[in-house]
C-alpha cells in the first residue's frame, strides 16, 4: 500500500473526532470519501497531513510511519493538499502562488513545474496575474497547480467541485482524471457531487461520526447506500 492508515484516532483539544480509522490505499487509486456535513471528512484529510492537535495509530507511506512527523515532512514523502476554499493568496500572483508549493520539494528545483503548465494552459498563459482576479474555477486550478508543486505522489482534495460554477465541475473532474489516470497520481477526495465521484473514482468509503460506515470499490456504492449516509 502507499498509504496506510491503522487505528487512527486524531483530536480537536481533548475530543476525539475521527475514531479507530483504518484504509490502505494502493498506487494509483482514487478514493472519494463521502458523508453528511460533519461526519469528520476534512478531519481526515487534515489527520494524513498532520494538521490536527494529536493523533494515536499509525499513518505510514510506503511503509515510512510518518504519523508523528511535521507536515512539511510528510509533504517530503509525498503528500499534497488541497484544502477546502482553496486557500490561495489573492494579492500574490499565479507564478507567487505556484512557487510557495515548491518548498517541500526533494529536488531543491524552484519553479514552475511543466505539468502544471501543460494540465492548465490558462495560468500558463496568465503567470503575472494577481491571484484574486481569477474565476473560482481558475483560482481551483492554481490551488491544484500550487499542491503539484511539491512533486506529490498522493493528492488530498477537499471538496475540488465546492462553489464552482456548475460548467466548470466537470472540468475539474476531468483534470483530477487525468491526474490520476495518465500521470499516476494518487488521490483521495472529499466530494459532494456524486456524479464525479462515481466518474472518477475506483473506491469509496462513507463516513458517520468519525468512523467508516462503509467502503468498497466505486460501483458498489449504491443509491441506497448514498440515500442511507448522505441525505439529511
Ligand atoms: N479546529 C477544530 N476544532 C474543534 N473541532 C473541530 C475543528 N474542526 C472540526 N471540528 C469538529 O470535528 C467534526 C468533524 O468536522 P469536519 O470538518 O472534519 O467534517 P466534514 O465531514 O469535513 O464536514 P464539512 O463537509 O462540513 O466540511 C465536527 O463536529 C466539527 O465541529
Amino acid at each position: 500500500m502507499l498509504l496506510d492508515l491503522d487505528r487512527v484516532t486524531s483530536y480537536y483539544g481533548k475530543t476525539p473526532i475521527l475514531k479507530e480509522i483504518g484504509l490502505g490505499l494502493p498506487e494509483g487509486q482514487c478514493l472519494c470519501v463521502l458523508g453528511r456535513n460533519g461526519v469528520g471528512k476534512t478531519t481526515l484529510l487534515r489527520t494524513i497531513m498532520g494538521l490536527t492537535d494529536r493523533t494515536s495509530g499509525e499513518i505510514r507511506i510506503d511503509g515510512a510511519s510518518v504519523g508523528k512527523a511535521p507536515t512539511h515532512v510528510r509533504a517530503k514523502y509525498g503528500l499534497g493538499y488541497i484544502p477546502q476554499g482553496r486557500q490561495i493568496l489573492p494579492h500574490f500572483t499565479v507564478k507567487e502562488n505556484i512557487l510557495l508549493g515548491t518548498f517541500a520539494r526533494t529536488d531543491g528545483r524552484q519553479d514552475v513545474p511543466e505539468l502544471c503548465l501543460t494540465l492548465f494552459p490558462y495560468l500558463a498563459q496568465n503567470l503575472h496575474r494577481k491571484a484574486g482576479l481569477l474565476s473560482g474555477g481558475q483560482q481551483q486550478q492554481l490551488a491544484i497547480a500550487r499542491a503539484l508543486a511539491t512533486n506529490p505522489r498522493i493528492l488530498l482534495l477537499d471538496e475540488p467541485t465546492e462553489g464552482i460554477q456548475p460548467n466548470i465541475v466537470a472540468e475539474i473532474g476531468q483534470t483530477l482524471g487525468r491526474l490520476n489516470k495518465e500521470f499516476g497520481i494518487t488521490l483521495i477526495l472529499t466530494e459532494q457531487h456524486i456524479k464525479v465521484a462515481r466518474k472518477l473514482g475506483d473506491a469509496f468509503l462513507m463516513m458517520e461520526n468519525g468512523r467508516i460506515v462503509a467502503r468498497g470499490p466505486i460501483h458498489e456504492m449504491t443509491d441506497e447506500l448514498i440515500e442511507r449516509h448522505m441525505t439529511i
